[in-house]
């Protein structure tokens, strides 16, 4: 059609060009980056787990692709499960020692096929890795003289001596772990997880800065209270570092709400800068009594700029302890089509409407954003939920999405179709290694904004 836009030569680009996702700088095919290992290190009850399983989601998240390995899912896997008693970590039980070093092994194949393969840039190898000969043996391994381009190792050490945390872990996670869930009580599991601990305190080695001169490591000390960072060398392993000294483990909670219904929303008109719609005014009332009623203590609140959120976010000003307005959290851009309805876009750009469909993930609206340029957009919006307590994150259909995806683990291809109706506040609360969500629906009448994927692509 004589609309469509000039169709852009694709000139093959010789020199290096940095692909859109603003981490990954790619020479043709080859990524240039090296494959890295991140190695955890530390006693049972210092969130090993859950510092693999957090970092794994925001690299992720960030466009690395990451796959955290869990040596003790294999030891599960490997032996039934009445070797999960502490006698079977006793370094004196040869048999149990010859099982968890064999499981060690595998895991560690596994990993390697899976950065070889390039499948995935970083692997989490999660296990205590408590003695230096343990160390070595991942270090040879991702050294090996055969092994090209070789795997950077970063060694994560959670150090603990604070008893309430430990108290916590094992009451949160080791009590309903598949080794004692309905085959103890949670009192003689306790007591029998405590007993593991000492058997793995028999051999521990922690990093040492000068017996461990040229490694590179983080001793991350009582939960992220304090850190010990040595020889950080490369990009992935500076931003492991960065995440680490961001994330704390105090309860709170999360609040994501979109703006009230807009004038646009009730035109099925995308973008644009209308205020509230009747309805809209509605919901924003309601979404102030909600708070009242709430009484979070010191609650932030964020809201994207446009008028529809921030009449939105003004209904509840007083009720917060501060309020600001943030660019990143403004929709995504639909370019040449804000302003447009679907079916506009449909017979007007017919190309660039089924194109969207076909990779609604990385499709960038001419002269407007695509979905990986929102989730680079909002990376530091994440940071700073993840440094903050109670907050109000008042925003769009698109950047909730990403927001979600975030904290669920979405993947890019199901991310742009996940439900964030108007008119409804979803309360994120972190427990343990996930996230518990709840949705407040606010039955306030509201255009319905979501478009499924169609069904033949
Ligand atoms: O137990 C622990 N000991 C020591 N550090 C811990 C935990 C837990 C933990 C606590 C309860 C449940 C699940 C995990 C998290 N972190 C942790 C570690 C590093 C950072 Br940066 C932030 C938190
Ligand atoms: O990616 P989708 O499904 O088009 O949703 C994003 C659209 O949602 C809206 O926030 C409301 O329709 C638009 O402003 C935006 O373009």
């Amino acid at each position: 059609a004589d609309h469509e836009i000039p169709h852009i030569s694709k000139r093959k680009i010789t020199y290096s060009t940095i692909k859109s996702s603003p981490f990954l700088a790619q020479q043709g095919t080859e990524q240039v980056r090296v494959p890295n290992v991140i190695v955890l290190v530390g006693l049972p009850a210092r969130g090993k787990t859950y510092i693999s399983r957090k970092l794994c989601r925001y690299l992720n998240w960030i466009g690395i692709k990451t796959k955290a390995i869990n040596v003790g899912d294999y030891r599960r896997s490997a032996c039934d499960l009445d070797n999960s008693e502490h006698e079977f970590f006793s370094p004196y039980n040869l048999k149990g020692t010859q099982i968890r070093d064999d499981c060690a092994r595998r895991a560690m194949e596994d990993m390697g096929r899976y950065l070889q393969s390039k499948e995935g840039e970083v692997a989490i190898f999660d296990a205590t890795n408590t003695t230096r000969e343990r160390r070595q043996m991942v270090i040879d391994f991702c050294h090996a003289p055969e092994r090209d381009p070789k795997f950077r190792v970063f060694f994560v050490e959670s150090v603990c001596d604070d008893p309430k945390i430990i108290e916590q872990n094992i009451t949160d996670v080791k009590i309903n772990s598949p080794d004692y869930k309905g085959r103890m009580e949670a009192e003689q599991a306790k007591e029998d997880f405590m007993k593991r601990i000492e058997n793995y305190k028999i051999q521990y080695e922690p990093l040492d800065e000068d017996d461990d001169y040229d490694l590179s490591f983080i001793k991350v000390i009582n939960a992220g209270r304090s850190f010990f960072v040595h020889n950080v060398a490369g990009h992935v392993q500076s931003r492991v570092v960065y995440f680490l000294m961001n994330i704390h483990l105090s309860p709170r909670s999360i609040y994501l709400t979109r703006h009230g219904e807009s004038e646009y929303n009730r035109m099925g008109r995308l973008g644009g800068d209308s205020p509230l719609s009747e309805n809209g005014m509605k919901y924003a009332r309601r979404l102030r009594e909600y708070f009242e009623k709430e009484n979070v203590r010191d609650l932030r609140i964020w809201s994207s700029q446009k008028i529809r959120a921030a009449q939105t976010a003004s209904f509840l000003k007083d009720l917060a302890a501060h309020t600001e307005f943030w660019k990143p959290l403004e929709e995504i851009d639909a370019g040449i089509c804000e302003g447009l309805t679907y079916e506009e876009i449909a017979s007007r750009y017919p190309k660039q409407f089924n194109d969207r469909d076909k990779d609604k993930y990385h499709y960038r609206y001419p002269s407007g954003e695509s979905y990986e340029d929102l989730v680079a957009r909002l990376e530091p919006v994440i940071m700073e939920l993840e440094r903050q307590s109670n907050v109000l994150v008042v925003s769009h259909q698109a950047v909730l999405r990403c927001i979600l995806a975030y904290f669920y683990n979405v993947n890019p291809s199901e991310l742009p179709y996940v439900k964030v109706p108007l008119h409804s506040v979803l309360k994120l609360t972190p427990v343990a290694y996930g996230c518990n969500a709840e949705t407040i629906p606010f039955n306030i009448d509201a255009a319905d904004t979501h478009r499924d994927k169609p069904a033949n692509l």
